[in-house]
């Protein structure tokens, strides 16, 4: 009996695959969501993610779909290390194995990076989209959780319970991402939708709206305009705003184009440099002439003081 019971492992345990019989050592939890329980764990000396699944449908879902990425050539090759069953006390506990991911939440690495690392991340994370796309598949629940960032603005995604072959019905989402909940659109998995979910994203990420709270989005009638109207009263990211909007309204034909168009906008001359820090820096120009100016004043006063 394979169960939806949700029981904790303590630091140490052994987990024996009773299919493939890999042993796994339990190191700590790493994180849990209402599909899961993720698990740090080692086998010599390589460490691993390993994810209990709580429902068995749920589970084998997400399965299929990284044994499927796991055999194509690109960055997801060789994510899933391993998929079994753990007999554990008379039941049977779905698990699977796949690559540790050393990073941190996009909010988090931002905060203590900074906003200058957000074109390579939001560059990094295209690219991702961009790859699962030309695989067949929409990811469908893009969120903060679910992006982790590290080293040098090296994205990747965990969580792959809401990839979604393209043309079906996006299997699982966060409505505040959601292009349905927005009234922008349907649940239709297309590069279109995982594009819209990562302008809310980004939205947030750049400080464009950090909080979309449910109500303000009821009370504005949930429209894609609400949205947009915060972008136009951005003045401060310049390319990115331009980008998202566009973004929103469903205008790239793919995320190939806009991946294309991120890293052509990155690129510019002036670009990654906000409207406020241009401003910034016109008026530290600014700064240092008038300092200079009264150094000299300064110097001059000296000057006729020693001259009476
Ligand atoms: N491969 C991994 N490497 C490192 N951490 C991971 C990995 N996979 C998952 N995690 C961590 O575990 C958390 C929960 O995992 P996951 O999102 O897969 O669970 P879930 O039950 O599907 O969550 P949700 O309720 O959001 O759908 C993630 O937010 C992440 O912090």
């Amino acid at each position: 009996m394979t169960t939806s019971y949700k029981p904790a492992f303590p630091a140490g345990t052994t987990v024996t695959g009773k299919w493939n019989k890999a042993r796994y050592r339990i190191e700590r939890p790493i994180g849990e969501g209402a599909n899961g329980k993720v698990y740090l764990v080692s086998r010599g000396s390589s460490h691993y993610a390993m994810k209990m699944g709580f429902d068995a449908v749920d589970h084998q879902s997400e399965v299929n779909v990284l044994t499927h990425l796991s055999t194509k050539p690109g960055t997801f090759q060789r994510y899933l290390v391993d998929a079994d069953d753990f007999h554990w006390q008379g039941i049977d506990i779905s698990f699977y194995v796949m690559k540790y991911v050393k990073g941190q939440q996009l909010s988090v690495f931002l905060k203590q990076r900074g906003q200058e690392w957000l074109g390579l991340v939001g560059l990094n994370l295209l690219g991702k989209l961009k790859e699962l796309h030309a695989h067949g598949w929409v990811f469908g629940d893009i969120k903060m959780e679910n992006i982790l960032v590290s080293g040098y603005g090296d994205v990747e995604l965990v969580d792959f319970g809401g990839v979604t072959p393209k043309g079906r019905a996006v299997k699982q989402f966060t409505e505040i991402y959601d292009r349905g909940y927005w009234g922008a659109g349907s649940r239709t998995a297309d590069e279109a939708y995982d594009l819209f979910s990562f302008a809310v994203l980004f939205m947030q990420a750049g400080g464009i709206k950090e909080s979309l709270p449910k109500q303000q989005a009821a009370s504005g009638g949930r429209t894609p305009e609400l949205l947009i109207a915060e972008l136009d009263k951005d003045s401060n990211h310049g390319w990115l705003s331009a980008f998202l909007r566009k973004a929103l309204m469903q205008q790239f034909p793919s995320s190939k184009d806009a991946y294309a168009e991120w890293r052509r906008m990155m690129h510019a001359p002036e670009a990654g440099k906000s409207r406020a820090a241009r401003k910034g820096k016109s008026r530290g120009g600014w700064l240092k002439a008038s300092f200079v100016g009264s150094l000299l004043l300064f110097l001059g006063a000296i000057y006729l003081y020693w001259q009476r």
